[in-house]
């Protein structure tokens, strides 16, 4: 592959921003391409796909080569990649072979899985020997996968319109809206993206809303809906018949969910921002169905967010446990007695999945519900993202 001189420049600044600046990858990388529409469809993704994996391995890449110099940096990722480097005068004082002999010397795993410390530490402490294979997968470049929109097209009829713009996709058994991507590419400029036949979420991701157990007509309560991609699924399962309540404490990203809807033919959805614990207990007993979608560490999704990893932190992992804690402590009051609820995260840690439903269980808010099922979605066992999905019966 050959290398252009504003491309890796176009990377070195993306990085600037994320690193020194502290903003989040996928908001520097839309910016720096729209600022720059002259690039063409391989330079937008060389410097897209090259941002996201130079910060997945930028612990790794600043051992083999401390250097503040951005093209000592980007000539290690590339040489890490199995690539070779021209011979630019700027890729000079690279030395391959003395850093393929540091690189086979590593035995830190948090060095070698490009990771903080403590993160190795608590992925140790928590999830024992499943962790290695886990933070390796978690470390791969996530597939990109559709969820096909029943509302308005079949998984057959979307995949054959899509083969016929050469968008080749397969199927995998026990996900029955999906449908994955062969080889990376945008597909949100496809007129099937605009005309709402289909939305891109990660096949974890489509596993909770399928757990709700929703049927049409149902009153349904999404408590952190957020910009509304469980909502929208929700819908569809329930043929738009009956009424979604999605709820969040962040107006702006309802408002999202509001354009989503539109696009594809969802009309079932009601929006309300949580303003307090007013806004809960006026809806004490009204849903049939209740999905908290809580906020948590993302350590699940590290493939598509590997940003994330530097981010956080143990003080801001407790922090949002404690949020979980509260959503848990208030919002089941809710549901109806006999109805279902599903809490889930997109983290692996047990500290926010298992352990926190089973705080719930044991505790006077809990009292009259019980656990049907849990899944724990690990990413090196099911190729996706890390999820945690928990469904609960109000007795
Ligand atoms: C995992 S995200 C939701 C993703 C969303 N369900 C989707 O499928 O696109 C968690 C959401 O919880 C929201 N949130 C944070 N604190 C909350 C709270 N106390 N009550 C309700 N929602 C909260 C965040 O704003 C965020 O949108």
């Amino acid at each position: 592959m050959k290398l252009h001189n504003n491309t890796i420049r176009g990377v070195h600044t993306a990085l600037a921003a994320i690193f020194e600046e502290g903003q989040y990858a996928d908001k520097v990388i839309e910016r720096t391409l729209k600022s720059n529409p002259k690039w063409g469809a391989r330079d937008r993704s060389f410097i897209a796909e090259t941002t996201y994996e130079m910060v997945r391995w930028w612990r790794l890449i600043n051992y083999l080569s401390p250097s503040n110099n951005p093209y000592d940096l980007f000539g290690t990722y590339w040489l890490m990649q199995g690539h070779s480097l021209p011979p630019w005068e700027e890729f000079e004082k690279i030395q391959p072979e003395k850093l393929k002999g540091k690189y086979e010397k590593l035995e830190d795993p948090a060095l070698i899985e490009s990771i903080p410390d403590w993160l190795e530490e608590l992925g140790q402490k928590e999830l024992g020997e499943k962790w290695e294979a886990e933070i390796h997968s978690l470390n791969q470049e996530a597939d990109v996968v559709l969820r096909v929109n029943t509302l308005k097209t079949t998984r057959e009829r979307l995949r054959n319109m899509l083969a016929e713009s050469n968008i080749s996709t397969h199927i995998i058994k026990g996900y029955k809206d999906a449908l994955i991507l062969d080889e990376r590419q945008n597909v949100f400029r496809h007129p099937a993206f605009k005309e709402g036949l289909f939305e891109v979420q990660d096949g974890s991701s489509q596993l909770v809303a399928e757990s709700l157990a929703v049927e049409p007509g149902m009153r349904v309560i999404d408590a952190c809906a957020g910009a509304g991609g469980k909502s929208l699924h929700l819908a569809a399962l329930m043929e738009n018949k009956g009424k979604i309540l999605s709820m969040d404490v962040e107006e702006w990203k309802l408002q999202q969910t509001k354009l989503r809807a539109r696009r594809d033919g969802v009309s079932i959805i009601e929006r309300k921002v949580i303003e307090g614990s007013k806004t809960i207990k006026r809806l004490k007993e009204s849903a049939d169905r209740l999905l908290l979608d809580v906020p948590c560490s993302g350590l699940g999704v590290l493939k598509r967010n590997p940003d994330t990893k530097w981010k956080l932190s143990l003080e801001s992992i407790e922090k949002v446990r404690q949020t979980q804690q509260e959503i848990l402590q208030s919002y089941p009051s809710m549901l109806k007695s006999g109805g279902q609820m599903v809490y889930a995260t997109c983290s692996i840690l047990p500290s926010e999945n298992q352990d926190q439903v089973q705080k719930f269980l044991n505790s006077e808010a809990g009292k009259d519900f019980e656990l049907i099922e849990d899944q724990k979605v690990l990413s090196h066992e099911s190729g996706f993202d890390g999820f945690y999905i928990a469904r609960l019966l109000k007795k």
